[in-house]
């Protein structure tokens, strides 16, 4: 590989991780360390010749594995290292070179992201210790949001909070909604224009994109607001908590975990949250799986149709993630919804295109409507192109400086 760059995303019971070389095609070696603390914890290796190998590491801590994804890597020298951070709260707009003061300001926005941003940490301490010599970027998924206007990004509370607490909207996936975002300018022939883009995965969320730039997206201050997702609820009213507290003697743990862990797909059918098994369960009758996703697909083209509102024109619809790269039947039932904005679907197409392939699903006629396209999501890409950015920039004012 040449000079390639080490992504790594740690969440609380799992380390994702890939090693990119410099030319974007070079097939990539990739894997993820999971149940992390367990007794079953294991690191799964795929090479860049396709071949997998699972090693079993008992009890192993984010450390521990980290420095054994290490040692499987090392023979690649990477020349530098991205890390996903879920929340880089206002005080970061763009990747950042971490060193001391960076990791203490992203320890401050932790009360913003306490899901998400401690592991994140603990995998940037552990990898700062174990490679010293090697320049490591902070790649947040709050930064492609910071172009939010603040009519999209405040909310109707006392102004206090914002100002003196940091309360606001800031929405989050933002390595992938800029990299489809980018990928739909590549390959559509409206170019940047307005597009309306649906990130499905465990987590969603969708964001309205007006030339490149982020002007309104369904996650908020948490991850939690916006969309039905796997385990979270996405949007309920507000006197919700109030109402569980008071009545029902909920702790605000317990509210806590029923909104983030026990809700969503797999609150409303009471089976599971992974997608593919809800279609199976629907297809043979299962109620709680069809209503589940229906709420889905409901929510998700009514969040659409709202965001329509911070663009001045739709050009297109994009759908990613696992479900909106593999799952027909989410995005036929979405756009069902969506006639009022003017889109049609070419059903064989949608159907026909192959599980977590790039095309376009919209029907062809005389009058232009919305393309609606299919585009494979690459958050791992987006962070390594702009850690290899930054670094590159670093190392030339470097030399711009030696040489003054
Ligand atoms: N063929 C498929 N049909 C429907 N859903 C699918 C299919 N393949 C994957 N999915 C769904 O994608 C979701 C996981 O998305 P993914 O983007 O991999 O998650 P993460 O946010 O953890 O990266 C799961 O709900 C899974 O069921
Ligand atoms: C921010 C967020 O929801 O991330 P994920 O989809 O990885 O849980
Ligand atoms: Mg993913």
């Amino acid at each position: 590989m040449k000079a390639p760059i080490l992504v790594i995303n740690c969440g609380s019971s799992s380390i994702k991780f890939a090693l990119i070389d410099q030319a974007p095609d070079t097939p990539r070696l990739s894997g993820i360390a999971e149940r992390l603390g367990s007794h079953e914890a294991r690191l799964k290796l795929t090479d860049e010749h396709g071949s997998a190998r699972d090693i079993s590491l008992p009890r192993a801590t984010h450390a521990l594995a980290l420095k054994t994804i290490l040692e499987h890597l090392e023979v690649h020298r990477p020349i530098g290292i991205g890390h996903r951070v879920v929340h880089g709260g206002e005080r970061f707009t763009a990747a950042t070179l971490l060193d001391d003061a960076v990791v203490r300001t992203i320890r401050q926005t932790i009360s913003l992201a306490p899901l998400h941003n401690p592991a994140n940490l603990d995998g940037i301490v552990a990898t700062r210790r174990l490679f010293e010599a090697l320049p490591q970027v902070a790649v947040f998924d709050t930064a492609f949001h910071q172009t939010l206007p603040p009519h999209a990004y405040r909310y109707a509370i006392p102004e206090e909070l914002y100002s003196r607490h940091g309360i606001r909207r800031y929405g989050f996936h933002g390595s992938s909604h800029a990299y489809v975002a980018s990928r739909l300018a590549e390959v559509s022939s409206r170019g940047e224009g307005g597009w309306l883009i649906a990130h499905l995965g465990n987590g969603c969320s969708a964001t309205a994109v007006w030339a490149g730039r982020s002007l309104d997206t369904s996650m908020g201050m948490t991850p939690l607001e916006g969309l039905v997702m796997g385990t979270r609820s996405g949007d309920v009213d507000p006197g919700l908590h109030l109402h569980l507290a008071r009545q029902l003697g909920m702790s605000l743990e317990g509210i806590d975990q029923l909104l983030n862990q026990k809700s969503g797909l797999l609150g409303l059918s009471e089976l599971t949250n992974d997608m593919r098994e809800l279609e199976q369960a629907a297809s043979e009758g299962h109620a709680g799986a069809s209503l589940a996703i229906e709420v889905f697909c409901y929510r998700l083209a009514k969040t659409l149709a709202g965001l329509a509102c911070a663009l001045p024109r739709v050009d297109g619809i994009a759908f990613t993630g696992g479900i909106g790269e593999n799952s027909p039947l989410v995005r036929a039932r979405t756009l069902g919804h969506l006639e009022a904005l003017g889109v049609r679907l070419d059903s064989d197409a949608n159907e026909g295109l192959g599980r977590g392939v790039e095309g376009q699903i919209h029907a062809q006629g005389a009058t232009p409507t919305p393309e609606i396209r299919v585009i494979p999501t690459d958050e791992e890409g987006y962070i390594a192109s702009q850690t290899r950015a930054l670094i590159a920039s670093l190392a030339s004012t470097h030399q711009t400086e030696e040489v003054l």
